[in-house]
Order: C-alpha cells, then structure tokens, then sequence
C-alpha cells in the first residue's frame, strides 16, 4: 500500500487512476508520493520515506530539485499537459491588449440600469476600438510545448510570427509552422515584433531577461505577454516601461506588489493551466508516472534524475538504486550482488548532469543486509528493492 499527500488539490479524474493500492494521507511525512501544482516546496523538510513528488504542470522552480536529488527523490513534472490551455488564454491576452475589450465592458456595467444603454454606446464606443492582430509581427521566445502551440495558431491568425529559442528539441521544430521567421538572436526578435510573447523556464539565465535593457530595444507601442513566470520580466523596468507609454500593455498571469493597478497591465490570477482539460491531463500524466515509478522503478519525465525504463517489473525482485554519477559505481554493485551468489536477470544504468540511476532485476530475494550494504556505497543516496 503506498500513501500520497497533495499539497494542492489536484484533479480527481488523475486521483482516481491511483488505485486501490494508493491511499490519500494527510500527512506529508509519512507519504511515499506527494502531487503537488504551484505550492512552494523551499522552505519544506522531507521525511526519508518520501520517494517521489509530482508536479502536475510544467514549471518546477517551486521545487527544490538539487536538495530533492541529493535526497533520493525523483521529481517529476507533466510536459505539454496543459500547453494547449495556456496557448488558448495567450491569445486571449492578445485580444485583450489589441482592443480594450476590458474597459468596454467595465462601462457597460457602469450604465446597468441606464434605458439608454443601446444610445450611448453608439455614441461611446469609439473610445474602446483598438487594432486587429492579423498582419502584425508577434515574437514567441521559447519554443516549446507552449510557444509552438502558441506561434501555430498566430500564423492562422494571419500574424507574422518569429520564434527565438537556442535550444529548440527536434520534436519541437517538427511541430512547428515552416511559416515561421527563425530569430538568431533575441535582440532580432525584440527589434521586430509589435507583440512579444514569453514562454521559458524560470533559471537563472533566463530571470529578469526582459528587463529596461531588452525593452529599449523594443519598438514603442509593443505588447509584451509573460504567461511563463513573474521573475522573467523586471517588474520595476515594466512598470517604468508602461508609464512611459514604450509598452502599450502588459499581459501577465503573474500579480505581483509592482504590478498591480499600473495602467495598461492587464493582471490574470494565474489562470494559464486552470481548465477543467488541463488540470485533469495534468494530473493523469502525474499520477501515471507515479504508479510507474514506486510499482516498477521507471523513470519518466524526470526533472532531477534521468529517465530510465525496464518495463513493468516480472515475479522476480527489483533493485532500483538512485545514485550520483561517479565512477566504479557500477562495479561496486555488482561486486556486492556477486558476494552473495545472486545472478543478475536485467540491468540498466542511466545518468542525467551528477545524478544517476541503476535499476537491477534479481532472481533471487534480496536480503535487508545486501540491502544495507548498497545503502553504504558512497555516492549511493536512496536504494529500494521493489519485490
Ligand atoms: N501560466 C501558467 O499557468 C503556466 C505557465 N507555464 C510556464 O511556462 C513555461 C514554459 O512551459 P512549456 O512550454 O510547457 O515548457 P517547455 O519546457 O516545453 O518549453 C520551454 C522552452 O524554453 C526554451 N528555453 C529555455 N531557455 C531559453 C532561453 N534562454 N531563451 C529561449 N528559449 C529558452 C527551451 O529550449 C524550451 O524549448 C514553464 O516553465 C512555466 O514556467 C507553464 C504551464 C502553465
Ligand atoms: O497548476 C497550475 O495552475 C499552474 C501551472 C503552471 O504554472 C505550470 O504548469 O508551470
């Protein structure tokens, strides 16, 4: 019986695929798993028994990933599961800023009870118009599961779309329009667009990228879209940007102190991944993973350890052991597993930056002492035998 904790709700269609050898717990401390979205996890003490944590999303810079691996837990993220959401309110952001759909209404509302609703607007109206998206120039920087999705459907809008991402996978440039203008350099991208859309991860060489020194490179009157995280952009730089009129709008899903109430910031309450779709892909893809890993071992969609896959687990045992990447550590198991006359059915080794993974399958039981042995290895930071 394995036990879960959430530490956000997750949804229920992805919970219920944790079957009835899953239990929900309260307590963090005593889960083998924990699901988590965007509850931050820095400032959180894991107890040993925790052997994995789910983020049902993409982002992952609410986790401490480095302690985790150092820790022996396999962290895990959902890539794509909610890309199509958050492409569909990117859009809808450039709806918004292209036309003050948002101060029009507001003005409606104020005129509820007025019976001459229909009269004034006519009269009214033209201080909401705006401009349309076909024809314009939209930059996407970062193409992955969300700015390919995001610069294919600008193309169909009739945009002219560049896309800046040094390390596109190849899966992603296969998706993408051959439509779409390749950027070399971001600075090309920043020089051209009227509207600028961001999707990377939060790291430290892409925190505050879009800071006064970017936007001064932009043209004046441009949109900015950040539907990726707060710390991408300089909040202060933005601001000073939008009260100086450089930047016509800013669209963020990320309400920070600076940004708030600043005019021409359109401000969403982190809503990019909150559909009823995404949520329950998101929490299906984490929930399968989980299964997959504390019932057989197999890594996927790691972001601390490598992926690493031996299929479901036979009748026999399976040692999985989570290690760092050093040398002769390969050798040291075997030669542990050789001491006590144990033959090796299957054994695969994959490794990701300093951290590494050994799974084993035995023909025979392993002993808590073997277990304990393995344990001791330096480098060796979680071994568990599934059996
Ligand atoms: N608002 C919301 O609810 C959501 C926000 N997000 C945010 O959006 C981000 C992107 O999500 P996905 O597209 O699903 O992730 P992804 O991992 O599929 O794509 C990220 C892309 O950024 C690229 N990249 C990394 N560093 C870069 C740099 N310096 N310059 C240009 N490109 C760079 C990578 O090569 C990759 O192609 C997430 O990390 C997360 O922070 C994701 C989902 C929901
Ligand atoms: O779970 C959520 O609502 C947030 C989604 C998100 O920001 C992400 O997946 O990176």
């Amino acid at each position: 019986m394995y036990k879960y904790h959430c530490l956000n709700p997750i949804s229920e269609v992805g919970l219920a695929q944790l079957d009835e050898n899953y239990v929900v717990t309260g307590n963090a401390d005593e889960a083998d798993a924990i699901l988590v979205r965007s509850a931050k996890m820095h400032d959180m003490e894991f107890s040993r028994n925790l052997k994995a944590i789910a983020r049902a999303g993409a982002g992952v810079n609410n986790i401490p990933l480095e302690r985790c691996a150092d820790e022996g837990i396999v962290v895990f993220n959902t890539p794509g599961a909610n890309a199509n959401g958050v492409k569909e309110l990117v859009i809808a952001g450039m709806l918004l800023a292209a036309r003050d759909i948002i101060g029009g209404i507001n003005w409606v509302q104020e005129y509820e009870e007025d019976g001459d609703i229909a009269k004034i607007t006519e009269k009214k109206k033209k201080a909401f118009a705006g401009t349309e998206l076909q024809g314009k120039k939209l930059g996407v920087i970062g193409l992955g599961a969300i700015g390919v999705r995001v610069a294919n459907v600008a193309v169909h809008l009739g945009m002219d779309v560049y896309g800046y991402d040094p390390y596109v996978s190849v899966d992603a440039a296969w998706n993408l329009s051959r439509s779409i203008h390749h950027a070399k350099t971001v600075d090309e991208l920043y020089k051209e667009c009227d509207y600028i859309t961001i999707h990377v991860p939060a790291l430290d060489d892409t925190k505050g990228m879009i800071d006064k020194n970017a936007i001064s490179l932009m043209k004046d009157g441009v949109v900015i879209l950040n539907l990726a995280r707060d710390v991408l952009v300089n909040q202060e730089d933005i601001v000073d940007a939008l009260v100086s009129g450089k930047v016509r709008s800013y669209v963020t899903d990320f309400p920070t102190k600076e940004i708030v109430g600043v005019k021409n910031a359109i401000v969403i309450p982190h809503l990019g991944a909150s559909t009823e779709e995404s949520e329950d892909n998101c929490a299906k893809m984490a929930a399968a993973e989980l299964r997959d890993f504390l019932e057989n071992g197999n890594i996927t969609h790691s972001v601390n350890y490598p992926d690493c896959n031996m299929g479901v687990k036979g009748d026999g045992e399976r040692i999985t052991i989570l290690h760092k990447n050093i040398p002769n550590m390969l050798g040291q198991f075997t030669t542990l597993l050789a001491g006590e006359n144990m033959n090796i059915a299957l054994m695969t080794n994959k490794s990701k930056k300093e951290y590494a993974y050994t799974m084993i399958d035995v023909d025979s039981e392993v002993s808590a002492d073997l277990e304990e042995q393995l344990t001791s290895v330096d480098g060796v930071l979680k071994v568990r035998v599934i059996r």
